[in-house]
Parts: structure tokens; sequence; C-alpha cells
């Protein structure tokens, strides 16, 4: 803990805000990952990207049932009617996902029955699995979502931005997370998320924290599979 602002005052800037300043190292890690940074320079060994497609695709299936729970727990928890739209919506897009998924796998040829989840893919799904408990705050539980979908339009967009040497058999992933329609969607996460950590308890805030940091270490050790891992 920094203990030079008060509570009072990060909430003005939103905690989220707050957070990103406090753990901008590992979110870096996270979202200027080598994997992403050889997509982005134009380096990137394709089956590496094979075998994060393959991957990403299980880790999509867990992901929806995990914004199912959130969806539940806006539902029971929130008193603001917008925000069980906004992930509605995002279940809806997840629908479209896994159909570009398996279109994508079938175009390089990746037989996506046959991908067996790597140990980081595991362990990150069985976190998503935790995370669904109703024992799990609202607070918490949109903190993590709004991580885990922050990570993805961060790192893509770094691949579309004006001089990247993206290839262009991977432009259109990019596109899937890091375009403009998907930064607006999590920055309405972000302010659902800001919105119920500004009225939480300290204890629960402090479950938000570790739990975004928990995010933060997934994703890396996500990315890891393809690239970087010894
Ligand atoms: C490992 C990981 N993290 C975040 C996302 C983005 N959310 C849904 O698609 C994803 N596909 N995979």
């Amino acid at each position: 803990m920094e203990g030079k602002e008060t509570r009072e005052e990060m909430e003005k800037s939103g905690m989220i805000d707050t957070w990103m300043r406090k753990h901008r190292l590992i979110y870096t890690g996270a979202t200027k990952h080598p994997f992403i940074l050889s997509i982005r320079d134009g380096t990137v060994d394709f089956e590496a990207f094979k075998t994060w497609l393959g991957q990403d695709y299980i880790f999509v299936r867990a992901f929806a049932p995990f914004v199912a729970s959130v969806l539940i727990k806006a539902w029971k928890e929130s008193d603001d009617s917008s925000e069980m739209e906004v992930i509605l919506s995002s279940m809806a897009s997840l629908n479209d996902e896994i159909a570009w998924f398996k279109s994508e796998a079938a175009k390089w040829g990746v037989q996506l029955s046959e991908v067996v989840p790597q140990k980081a893919n595991q362990d990150y799904c069985r976190f998503l699995e935790s995370l669904m408990s109703p024992d799990v705050e609202y607070t918490v539980a949109i903190t993590a979502f709004w991580a885990i979908e922050a990570v993805y339009q961060a790192s893509f967009a770094l691949c579309l931005e004006d001089g990247s040497k993206t290839p262009a058999k991977l432009r259109e992933a990019c596109r899937r997370w890091g375009n403009d329609g998907f930064g607006q969607y999590c920055n309405s996460l972000q302010k659902i998320a800001n919105r119920h950590l500004g009225k939480t308890p300290d204890d629960v805030l402090t479950k938000a924290e570790v739990t975004l940091l928990r995010v933060l270490e997934h994703e890396v050790e996500f990315w890891n599979m393809s690239h970087g891992a010894a």
C-alpha cells in the first residue's frame, strides 16, 4: 500500500486508475507481452499464433459461464439496470466469438477438438470457476471481468497502431479486441467497476485488488504458453 492518498482522494479519479498506476509494471507485462510485441513487429511465429488460437478457444468456452455468473450477480446486487445490459451484450458477443474461433481454426488447420488445455490455461479456467461462486461479491467479479477484457483490448490495440507491422493474416484477430467499439465497452465495464469499488467496504476493496493482480498474472502466463516460456 502506498498510503499517501486517502481513500477519498483515490475515489475522485477512480479506483481502477489508482490501481493501474500502482501496479503499472505487471499491467504492462500483461499488455505488452513479447508475444504481442512479436505480432506488432511482424516477427510472430505462426505456430505460436496457432497455439494461442487453440488455447484461447478453450479459455473463451470457460469465460462464457463466468460472464453468465457476473450477469446473475448484477441482477441480484446492482441498483442500476444498465449494468445488466452491458454484461448481456458481452454474452451475445461471445456467441459470435466462439463461431469466429471455429472458422479461424479451420483456416489455420487447427483441430479444436484435439487441443489439450495447457497448465496455464487450466489454472486460469480454474481461477475463473472460483470467481463464479455466489460467495464472490459482484464488485470483485466485475473488477476481474473488466481486467480480463481490458488486457486483450490494450494488447491487440497495440498491434493496430500506426507503424505496427502486424501480418495481414492476423489483423482481423487483432481487430476483434483492439477495435474502438471494444474499447468503449471496456470503458463501460471500468465505469461500473469504479462505481461499485467506490462504495464497497475496505475488506471487499482489498479482495478486488488482489483479484485484479491475479488476473494480470494469469494473463501473463497465458501469453507465455505461446511465447517466452522455457
Ligand atoms: C486469455 C484471455 N483473456 C481475455 C480474453 C478476452 N475476453 C474474451 O474473449 C480472451 N479471449 N482470452
